[in-house]
């Protein structure tokens, strides 16, 4: 059962190796009910790989993760049900539509066929998906964003507590981040969690009251957003403070320029 208090999602050192090297190096992180919470990290930082282990969909060589008090682990079944999730590279069935695939989705789920049938048009409307639903679109003939709006869609669809969301803002378009944000606004409004990972300070910046800065498989900050960037600064300041900037020296790919 979900507990009344304690952190919505937990991430208790986490620690996940692939060939030897720790991709995930006990990353531990509480994330309170309503937040809103962005992970940022340099490329290959280690955040799909937590993520992945938080959710459900990679095992960890050591750690856990809890979901309203409820155990990942020891209770897959009762964790995921609270839980919306937009994973990494979806692999998403390429020979349904859009609401095909949120009406075998709902079945999943174990949604009641009405339900779904009301939720899945809503969705559909409010992620303007709607139009190549009527026109019987294969997800198959989706653009990159489309998929991502698709996947957000299968991640709301059940109404879960707590969402994360691998960079749900890559790849989409502007008019579609207003709504994906007034989405996610609406969603810790009512009281639910979201996690969102992303490249995009600016992004963050604008969006999320939380923020934990992720890098060689190690939290390196994590608190509000005024805590870890302090009152001058600006969350890029801070990440390249704490990451460490690479500078591109004068001799290097001088060929580019000759
Ligand atoms: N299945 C895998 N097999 C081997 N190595 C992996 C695997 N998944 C991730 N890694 C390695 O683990 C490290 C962390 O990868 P991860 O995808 O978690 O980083 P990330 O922070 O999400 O990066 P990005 O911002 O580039 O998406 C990287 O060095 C990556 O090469």
């Amino acid at each position: 059962m979900a507990n009344d208090d304690g952190p919505a999602l937990e991430l208790v050192g986490l620690t996940k190796a692939f060939n030897g090297t720790r991709a995930a190096d006990g990353v531990s992180l509480a994330v309170p009910r309503g937040a809103l919470l962005g992970l940022v990290g340099p490329n290959g930082a280690g955040k799909t790989t937590s993520i992945s282990m938080a959710v459900g969909l990679l095992r960890p060589d050591a750690g856990t993760a809890r979901v309203l008090g409820v155990d990942m682990w020891s209770d897959p079944v009762g964790a995921k049900r609270l839980l919306g999730v937009l994973p990494d590279g979806l692999s998403l069935p390429e020979r349904l539509t859009g609401g095909e695939l949120l009406t075998h989705w709902g079945g999943l789920r174990g949604l009641e066929r009405g339900l779904v049938r009301e939720r899945a048009g809503e969705l559909l409307r409010v992620l303007e998906l709607e139009e190549a639903d009527d026109r019987g679109v294969l997800i198959a003939e989706y653009s990159t964003g489309m998929r991502k709006k698709i996947g957000l869609a299968t991640a709301l669809l059940h109404a879960p507590r707590v969402l994360v969301l691998d960079e749900p803002y890559e790849a989409v378009d502007p008019v579609s981040a207003r709504v994906l944000t007034a989405i996610l606004r609406r969603f810790t409004d009512g009281g639910g969690t979201v996690v969102v990972s992303s490249h995009v300070m600016a992004l963050v910046e604008g969006l999320a009251d939380r923020v934990a800065i992720i890098a060689r498989g190690r939290v390196l900050a994590d608190g509000t957003l005024d805590g870890v960037r302090g009152p001058d600064a600006t969350l890029e300041d801070t990440f390249v403070r704490l990451v460490g900037a690479r500078e591109v020296g004068e001799d290097e790919l001088a060929w580019l320029s000759s």
